[in-house]
């Protein structure tokens, strides 16, 4: 069954459905995670990324998740995008110490959700909801970490089968630490949507999916693939309870979203980054192409109006951004 309808008993609702419907239609998703970590004083120039922080600095890694919960973010991603069990090994740890900074990625997720919701209980402070959080997977390309991230070319000697491998593991150790959701991010290519899709049936996976997409021309995955036919694949599971896309620019958002209403009955969650462009080779960010005289809030109420139930930010986005969503797809003031 793809999706649930709207008017489905609440006992029938999944965590994902019943958020939305508590956030009022739209729930808010966090920011741009590896941006606040750096913004807080973290170097993340390292191949783990922001999970680097993971082993130097996990104070600063549940108080990114704080100042998101704080801004308004109804879910809340953990800073496990880039952590791997590969990329852990060849840093010199241990497999077992590997797989402990993966549990410690959702634990700090969750100790940050449970304390924040118990304040804001305290406070009786009506503008939250207790959050949800999502477990982050990212691509392959990403591990690689060589621009196929956004290239989604993985070459010919990748296969679905070695696509499976590779997440395996990492997603049954995510999925056993207790998230409310896993979140595929940034995924790039058909290939992996496959490979995820099957692995989730596979490993029999009970926690509720999301598998996003990257684009970087708004009409395809960054393969170049188009979102029909990776949505094909994705709607005949009922492990993936959310699609959508992340880390692309904001101006391509309303049209890819109005095309998956089309070729969907799956919640659509939008997180786009700012606009800016990641030069891979010089390592920095490029000035964002013009995306017309809206800011980022103003695009966000269109994105609902154009049917997303989950809206939140990615790459350059920060809990300033979130909390001006917030405001303006929830409609309260106050946070
Ligand atoms: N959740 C990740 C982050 O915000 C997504 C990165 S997309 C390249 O850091
Ligand atoms: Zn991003």
């Amino acid at each position: 069954m793809p999706g649930v309808s709207a008017l489905a008993p609440a006992a029938a609702m999944g965590a994902v459905e019943k958020l939305v419907e508590k956030a009022g239609g739209c729930a808010v998703i966090d920011g741009g995670f590896a941006t606040q970590l750096e913004a807080l004083g973290a170097d993340i120039n390292d191949p783990l990324w922001s999970a680097a922080c993971l082993i130097s600095k996990p104070h600063l890694v549940k108080e990114v998740h704080m100042q998101y919960l704080e801004a308004g973010a109804d879910v809340i991603i953990s800073s496990s995008y880039q952590a791997t069990i590969p990329g852990f090994l060849a840093r010199g740890m241990s497999l077992e110490e590997a797989e402990g900074l993966l549990r410690t990625s959702v634990k700090l997720a969750l100790e940050a959700r449970d304390e924040f919701w118990k304040s804001a209980l305290r406070q009786s402070k009506p503008v939250y909801n207790r959050a949800l959080v999502a477990a982050s997977i990212g691509s392959y390309g990403a591990y690689l970490a060589d621009g196929s991230e956004y290239s989604g070319s993985y070459g010919a000697d990748i296969t679905t089968e070695k696509l499976k491998d590779f997440h395996r593991r990492r997603l049954q150790v995510l999925a056993s630490a207790g998230p409310d959701l896993i979140a595929f991010e940034a995924i790039p290519n058909k290939m992996e949507t496959q490979a995820l899709v099957e692995l989730l049936e596979e490993e029999n996976i009970h926690v509720p999916s999301w598998i996003c997409f990257s684009s970087v021309d708004g009409k395809h995955l960054c393969s170049g693939e188009t979102f029909a036919d990776c949505l094909q694949i994705i709607n005949s599971s009922e492990k993936v309870a959310v699609v959508g896309v992340n880390c692309t620019p904001p101006q391509f958002i309303e049209g890819i979203i109005i095309e998956f209403k089309k070729q969907t009955k799956k919640a659509v969650a939008v997180y786009p980054n700012s606009g800016e462009v990641w030069d891979g080779i010089a390592k920095r960010w490029l000035p964002a192409e013009c995306f017309g005289h809206m800011s980022f809030d103003a695009l966000a109420k269109r994105w609902q109006e154009a049917g997303a139930s989950l809206i939140g930010g990615c790459c350059r986005t920060t809990p300033s951004t979130i909390r001006a969503v917030s405001k303006i797809v929830k409609g309260k003031a106050g946070h």
